[in-house]
């Protein structure tokens, strides 16, 4: 399939030469103007079940770097919030900025986090990931906003295995980790109809963003920083600015479970 990047001869303002669908009804991500949600009490709560956690690998895939989960069974599932039925943990992965000031791909009023988690869940009524991963209703992605703090310690396992992880198509095995420890402790959510923010943008995404950032020190993403979008032998990269700008809400109503 076609190669797409983040720079100005492949990122996100070249998309839809390959990928048409980068100006389709339903793109993502979004800015988020919380006095435009509309707060929906038939909402459920949200419930993510990760016991016990099934992480089997660690990847740079040229793009990000993502945790993979073994998802033959529900050992790893999403529930509730606006979807129906059960979504299966497929993988996590986080996208972020050269600098503290920029990199999340939703905005809260215009405003930029320096780095956002996607936990990636597929849904059952399908067979696998494969056929989910371009259905209306396939996916549902949780993004997680991480805001300049203190030192997050939960982070810690990933980042000390990003020196193995480096460059591109680098994977090393990635046990029992639990993404549980990367959520904060309230699960209120926007949610709205929306699409993959990478290539191919399949339009199959209910986006279920949380309102509360969990922590990230300035340090911590020097060492995100740290890995590149270049394979082993090519002129190294830095992996950053792996984000893609809010697109047009064309109309789509974004709902909260808070008021
Ligand atoms: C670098 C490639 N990223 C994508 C790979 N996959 C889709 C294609 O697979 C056949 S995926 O479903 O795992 C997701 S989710 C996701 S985001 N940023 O919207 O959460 C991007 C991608
Ligand atoms: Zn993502």
């Amino acid at each position: 399939s076609h190669s797409w990047g983040y720079d100005a001869s492949d990122g996100p303002a070249t998309w839809a030469d390959h990928f048409p669908i980068a100006n389709g009804p339903r793109q993502s991500p979004v800015n988020i103007i919380p006095s435009q949600a509309q707060f929906d009490s038939s909402l459920k709560p949200l419930k993510l079940q990760y016991d016990p956690s099934t992480s089997k690998d660690i990847l740079n895939n040229g793009h990000t770097f993502q945790v993979s989960f073994l998802d033959e069974n529900n050992s790893a599932i999403l529930s509730g919030g606006p979807v129906t039925g059960t979504y299966r943990l497929k993988q996590f992965h986080f996208h972020w900025g050269e600098s503290d000031d920029k990199g999340s791909e939703h905005t809260v009023n215009g405003v930029k986090f320096p780095c956002e988690l996607h936990l990636v869940h597929w849904n059952t009524k399908y067979a696998n990931f494969g056929e989910a991963v371009n259905k209306p209703d396939g996916l549902a992605v949780v993004g997680v906003f991480l805001k300049i703090g203190s030192a997050n310690p939960r982070l810690q396992k990933l980042l000390d295995s990003f020196d193995s992880i480096k460059a591109k198509g680098q994977q090393t095995t990635f046990l029992n980790f639990d993404p549980k420890n990367l959520l904060p402790a309230s699960l209120n959510f926007w949610t709205y109809e929306g699409s993959l923010t990478t290539p191919p943008l399949y339009e199959s995404v209910t986006w279920i963003v949380l309102k509360d950032p969990i922590s990230v020190s300035s340090a911590q993403m020097a060492k995100f920083r740290s890995l590149l979008f270049s394979s082993a032998g090519e002129q190294p990269r830095c992996m950053c600015n792996n984000y893609r700008p809010p697109q047009p809400i064309k109309g789509r109503k974004v709902r909260s479970n808070f008021k």
